[in-house]
């Protein structure tokens, strides 16, 4: 199906939108109108631009309070401001006007009325060669719900009139969708699709601030478009996402974001999807951290009971190694502009090829390979943050070809894997970043989770596999967040933490402090012994609990923006101790 997007989705100046919309792949805009009144281009200058970027035109939008207007003096004013709407449509070469249903205080309880001055707006629309689009807002006055506004359309009965069916309003409002099957498709003049978080507030806040695409929030949008497309409807999906931050974001990722999003609606409603299916990672095969000077990472490596096994045959990359977790340390030309950071994590996956096809496909950027000639082939794509994923294969030639071995890793060590990954991503990016983790790469998303930081409020969210094979913890952090704010940490799962840290501080280590005020409401919080709290407390331990295991955990300090967790986790327990986050986020401030 054609796709499209509202230029309110986007920012920037009206060319700068229609640019980006292009450049992702849409096949047409919705122009709204401030976006047209605000530009310096004529009507035909925009028509000749968008011409020449490959989009069209499908919606000019809004008019408003139109209809169901008691006085008939008003209402002429009304059809002669239309009329020189539909005129500037014939320069901007649209043949479709949205009208919102209106919001006026005086607007006539009376269906009839709005039904006979929708009759006569329709009838010199078509004298313009335009259609009219009425939708319910979910605000509007007196038609607020989708059938209420077909019942007023079908009874105005007029060719050039149809609804235009929003899914915010329709969903926001609680209605059912069904009854969208039993409006003849043909009278669907347009879908405007908007996902949306669940929020409990006002509803004309809720629309034009956190509107999001869907996949994005908690609305059921494909099940939403299986009805529309079962009554028949054969327009564009056009996506209408109101959003504050959409609003102050560049332009072009927001347009890759919001036409991923459609591309994973369509596969999730069954429509012809060019997506190869899912490949889900099935574990982490190494967390690549990059720094110019290496030492403080290696130190901490080594204090944690890393050995560094191996060496890249041509880059400055050694590689270091405990039971199955497997630390890359680059020092190469990467590293010169920055602090210790982690730059890349590799995944393992039954299929490569067949991963990086469908990341592609959702319009992940694919890295281009740096590469010397003997090296094993890795596609590697970047998440939203600029983190490289590398696609390893769990079986076969493998990425560790690249590295002659020095010794053989350690036998014995207290630390087993990775069973974290946590990435902070720029404020604006954290939508994307939800969307990304769970299309290109197949994870399955946690609820997302506020944490609060001394200086601000932490947006997290985590996502994996149902296995814990591979979690990545995503946050945004208070604004604005420049390179050394961003934190970056990789969580090493144990069996024994309380070993596991004594052998660390007994290296050399160092354990961020952590509070007395802490072990006092911990006490208070859970019935552990004393003699536990006292070891807890003595090394800097944290405690969690759910349903499914307790959680147990602690922080090395940071270095450049990466930090180490040690995790002891119950099989059972599903979180990543959020509930002590504030506490760890206070201390990393004082450090
Ligand atoms: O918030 C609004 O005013 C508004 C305008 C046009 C739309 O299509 C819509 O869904 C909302
Ligand atoms: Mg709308």
């Amino acid at each position: 199906m054609r796709t499209s997007i509202a230029t309110v989705s986007l920012s920037g100046g009206l060319t700068e939108k229609l640019t980006a919309a292009a450049r992702a792949g849409f096949d047409g805009v919705e122009i709204f109108e401030n976006d047209l009144v605000a530009a310096p281009q004529s009507p035909e200058e925009i028509r000749a631009r968008t011409a020449d970027l490959g989009l069209t035109i499908d919606l000019y939008q809004p008019l408003r309070d139109i209809e169901g207007v008691p006085d008939e003096r008003r209402f002429a004013r009304n059809l002669r401001r239309a009329e020189h709407k539909f005129r500037l449509m014939r320069r901007l070469g649209a043949d479709t006007v949205l009208v919102c249903s209106s919001v006026a205080p005086d607007t006539a309880v009376d269906d009839a009325l709005a039904a006979a001055q929708l009759h006569r707006l329709a009838q010199l629309a078509e004298e313009h060669g335009i259609r009219i689009a009425y939708e319910a807002l979910a605000w509007g006055r007196h038609v607020d719900t989708y059938d209420h506004a077909w019942r007023i359309v079908e009874a105005a009965g007029h060719p050039a009139l149809g609804v235009c069916l929003d899914s915010f309003h329709i969903l926001a409002r609680g209605s059912d969708p069904k009854g969208i099957e039993e409006i003849p498709g043909e009278k669907i003049f347009f879908l405007q699709l908007a996902d949306a978080p669940q929020l409990a507030m006002d509803v004309l806040q809720w629309s034009r601030h956190y509107r999001c695409f869907p996949g994005q929030g908690a609305f059921d949008i494909p099940g939403l478009l299986g009805h529309v497309l079962r009554a028949g409807y054969t327009g564009p999906l056009s996506l209408e996402v109101f959003n504050d931050v959409f609003r102050q974001a560049d332009a072009g990722p927001t347009a890759v974001d919001a036409r991923r999003s459609l591309l994973a609606l369509q596969e999730r409603t069954g429509l012809a999807s060019a997506l190869k299916p899912p490949v889900r990672p099935t574990g982490i095969a190494f967390a690549e951290l990059v720094a110019s000077d290496p030492e403080p990472a290696t130190a901490a490596l080594r204090a944690l009971g890393f050995t560094r096994t191996a060496r890249h045959r041509t880059k400055p990359v050694d590689l270091w190694e405990q039971g199955e977790a497997r630390v890359l340390v680059n020092s190469g030309a990467a590293a010169h502009r920055t602090g210790t950071h982690l730059a890349a994590i590799g995944l393992e996956t039954p299929d490569p090829a067949a991963a990086a096809e469908r990341a592609e496909a959702l319009l992940a950027p694919l890295i281009p390979r740096r590469r010397a000639p003997e090296d094993a082939p890795l596609d590697a794509i970047a998440a939203p943050d600029g983190t490289e994923l590398f696609l390893c294969a769990a079986q076969g030639p493998s990425w560790r070809g690249d590295f002659a071995r020095d010794t053989a890793p350690p036998r014995d060590g207290a630390l087993r894997g990775i069973d974290h990954i946590a990435l902070t991503q720029p404020w604006h990016q954290f939508d994307e970043a939800s969307l990304f983790h769970c299309t290109v790469l197949g994870l399955d998303p946690e609820d997302s989770v506020d944490v609060a930081d001394p200086y601000g409020l932490l947006r997290s969210r985590a996502f994996g596999t149902p296995d814990g094979a591979v979690r990545i913890a995503v946050a945004v952090g208070p604004a604005p967040t420049d390179e050394t704010g961003r934190p970056q940490h990789l969580a090493l799962a144990t069996d024994d933490l309380v070993t596991a840290v004594r052998h660390f501080r007994s290296a050399g280590g160092r354990t961020l402090p952590v509070p007395e005020n802490y072990y006092d409401d911990l006490a208070a919080r859970f019935p552990l012994g004393e003699a536990e709290l006292a070891t807890y407390k003595e090394l800097d331990i944290l405690y969690d609990e759910d349903p499914g295991g307790a959680f147990r955990h602690c922080y090395t300090e940071t270095s450049g923006r990466v930090f180490f967790e040690l995790v002891q986790r119950d099989p059972g327990y599903r979180g990543y101790g959020a509930a002590n986050a504030p506490v760890r986020l206070a201390a990393q401030r004082r450090a």
